[in-house]
């Protein structure tokens, strides 16, 4: 294998405490760390315990110092208003520090909650810099989550203040943001002081009809940083909380990361270098959402620690205006890195078969494309490389570890890619795959994807207010190891192949969701008496989820209207991001005699696979008739 990246994987195993605090130095400290890890709370564990600076002066305030002040820190680019607008690194250390002042006088201070709920607009950029210039920890919110969801973050990580806008803009529809708002925090059990509004025109609502009905001031971004002076960046402990970052797990109840400052700021800079190949002047492209941890970590924070410019697009892949506004993009703002998620390509393949309208723009600038959210299929890898005849790069991570769990490390060097695999782990991550006892077991064999404790900086620290759920969910499977939660294996020579989750956690157009969640919410519609909701694999989204619901006895309901009901009841609680369209009635659900769902045979069945009947079944007639329901469908 390679010797650049095996050296820095062998380092990264051998002697971490070295490799990391010489990864450091590339940081701006306004303290330098002494000691790299404190271990004497373990299975936690803090990176860099006695180092201090400020994210958001390394992200800005150090690049204009070193005069490139002038130079893109963030184009907007909305494909929605068809606008471009860029800011230069002075203009946007301008506007962090007037925000971050805004949030000062409001009486945000160092470790208050700030709660952001915006679209695609600059101001998620700038209000997420401005709290991290504060020391504040924001929690952003994806627009496409339902009122219930946002409440149930409310609740949990109790912020003083939400950052919001008037709306966001979908291709069918303008969504207004303030009534979401409004009704979340009806829903949620603690309030906050203050809604902070960034107005946007073509929306119906604004501020001042809530703040008669409500407590909490109802105020307008604008004319707040009328007033504002600039604040100056606080200089924080390593170990301070940057941000949490809500994900699904098995239950309903979502996950709050923890992000710390120090390895995160350390991480990220060294994926820049290792991974990415991104350095001052480049231009990176990453198509997601702030809301997502692609966004926080590579629109957001990554581009502007390395000096680079990030292209912050408000659109979707298709039908804005079509299938080759990548291209534009490219062309446009000479795009050097571009990443974007699987389910995005396979959208502009099927729209475009043969990439023509993407291949018909300029793009000599682009260097490589990474694609993450999801597993890259071959058959799109391939369409990709062809297309573009650059490295495609899958890189496999998740919200939990912040940056790049396993990926061709084309920083260091390009290492022959495999189609199906993220390639090999990367610096840092030292993966394992064990069987449901625990045993390491040989190349080439699936099991659970672990990875050896400590992992490296830049992952996540605790679940927000729950040490122990972190530990139970993680780390006490596998004594000594973090559990992926998904299953895979490592070939003969060490690439990383994953195969899909162990739990019910699902991944839709690159959104991972819960189907416990979803299930809930199908036990509460009145004519549900038990209800199943599987991820099945789907051509275009990855994964789609499908519901299986059995009525109480005696309920004499039309079935197309019921299942309209359970769709929309989806679409309320959880949002449209769940894409929750389609619902069978069932005479019965496969079941153990324990009483446990065979929700793993069904899906077997729905994608095709072989399956066997558990010998532990209660009736295996149920099968027969579901079979009929679960077949391929799409
Ligand atoms: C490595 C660590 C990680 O995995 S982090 C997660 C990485 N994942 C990603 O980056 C997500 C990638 N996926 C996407 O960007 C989108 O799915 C793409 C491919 C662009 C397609 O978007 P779209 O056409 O909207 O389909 P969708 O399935 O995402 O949307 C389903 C419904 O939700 C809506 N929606 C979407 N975004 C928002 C939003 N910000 N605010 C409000 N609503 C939103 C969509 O409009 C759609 O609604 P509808 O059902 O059509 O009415």
């Amino acid at each position: 294998m390679a010797q650049e990246y095996r050296q820095a994987f062998n380092q990264a195993a051998t002697d971490p405490a070295a490799f990391w605090l010489t990864a450091a130095r590339e940081v701006q400290w306004d303290k330098a760390p002494t000691q790299a890890i404190d271990d004497s709370k373990a299975p936690l564990y803090n990176w860099f315990p006695d180092g201090k600076l400020n994210l958001s002066a390394n992200a800005l305030d150090r690049h204009v110092a070193a005069g490139r002040g002038d130079q893109a820190a963030l184009i907007y680019d909305s494909a929605m208003l068809n606008s471009k607008t860029e800011y230069s690194y002075s203009e946007l250390l301008r506007e962090v520090e007037i925000f971050a002042g805004v949030l000062r006088d409001r009486g945000v201070k160092t470790g208050d909650r700030v709660l952001i709920y915006l679209p695609m607009i600059p101001q998620a950029v700038i209000s997420m810099l401005a709290c991290a210039r504060l020391g504040a920890v924001h929690s952003v919110v994806f627009g496409g989550f339902a009122p219930k969801e946002l409440a149930a973050r409310i609740t949990d990580c109790e912020p003083v203040a939400i950052v919001t806008a008037s709306g966001g803009i979908e291709p069918s529809r303008h969504i207004e943001y303030l009534p979401a708002v409004a009704e979340a925090l009806a829903l949620a059990e603690k309030s906050v002081r203050d809604v902070i509004v960034s107005h946007r025109d073509g929306f119906e609502h604004s501020p001042s009809e809530y703040q008669d009905a409500s407590e909490v001031n109802w105020l307008d971004w604008d004319e707040l940083a009328k007033v504002a002076q600039p604040a100056a960046p606080v200089s924080l402990d390593s170990t301070h909380p940057l941000y949490v970052l809500y994900t699904s797990g098995t239950t309903g109840s979502p996950k709050g990361v923890v992000r710390d400052t120090g390895g995160y700021t350390t991480a990220l800079q060294f994926s820049m270098n290792a991974i990415y190949d991104v350095h001052p002047g480049d231009v990176m492209f990453t198509a997601s959402d702030v809301g997502w941890v692609v966004g926080h970590s590579y629109i957001v924070y990554a581009p502007l620690i390395a000096g680079a410019t990030s292209v912050l697009y408000e659109g979707k892949p298709i039908g804005t205006p079509d299938a080759g506004v990548f291209g534009r993009i490219i062309e446009d703002h000479k795009v050097t890195t571009m990443f974007t998620a699987p389910t995005a390509l396979r959208a502009v393949r099927k729209a475009d078969p043969s990439g023509a309208l993407i291949a018909a723009h300029d793009l000599s600038s682009l260097r490589a494309l990474f694609v993450a959210g999801e597993r890259l299929d071959p058959d799109t890898y391939h369409f990709a490389v062809d297309l573009l005849g650059i490295p495609v790069v899958d890189n496999w991570w998740q919200t939990e570890t912040g940056w790049p769990i396993a990926s061709n490390p084309l920083g260091l060097e390009e290492l022959t890619a495999k189609a199906g695999s993220p390639t090999t782990p990367v610096p840092g991550f030292n993966v394992e795959i064990r069987d449901a006892l625990g045993a390491q077991v040989a190349a080439g064999d699936e099991g659970n994807i672990v990875i050896k404790l400590p992992l490296p900086p830049g992952a996540l620290t605790t679940l927000w207010g729950n040490d122990q759920r972190f530990i139970d969910t993680y780390l006490t499977q596998i004594e000594g190891f973090y559990l992926t939660g998904d299953s895979g294996f490592l070939d003969e020579d060490g690439y990383l192949f994953v195969m899909g989750r162990t739990d019910d956690v699902i991944n839709v157009s690159g959104h991972r969701l819960s189907t416990g969640a979803m299930e809930q919410v199908l036990a509460s519609h009145p004519a549900v008496a038990e209800c199943a909701v599987i991820g099945i694999n789907d051509a275009l989204k990855g994964q789609r989820a499908s519901g299986y619901v059995v009525l109480k006895s005696g309920v004499d309901t039309d079935e197309e209207t019921l299942k309209k009901e359970i769709v929309a009841l989806v679409r309320q609680h959880i949002g449209p991001v769940a894409d929750f369209r389609e619902v069978s009635v069932v005479a019965g659900l496969p079941k153990t005699r324990s009483g446990k769902i065979l929700r793993k045979t069904m899906r077997q069945i729905a994608d095709g696979k072989e399956y066997t009947v558990p010998s532990t079944i209660e009736d295996p007639a149920v099968l027969d008739d579901l079979a009929n329901y679960l077949r391929p469908q799409g």
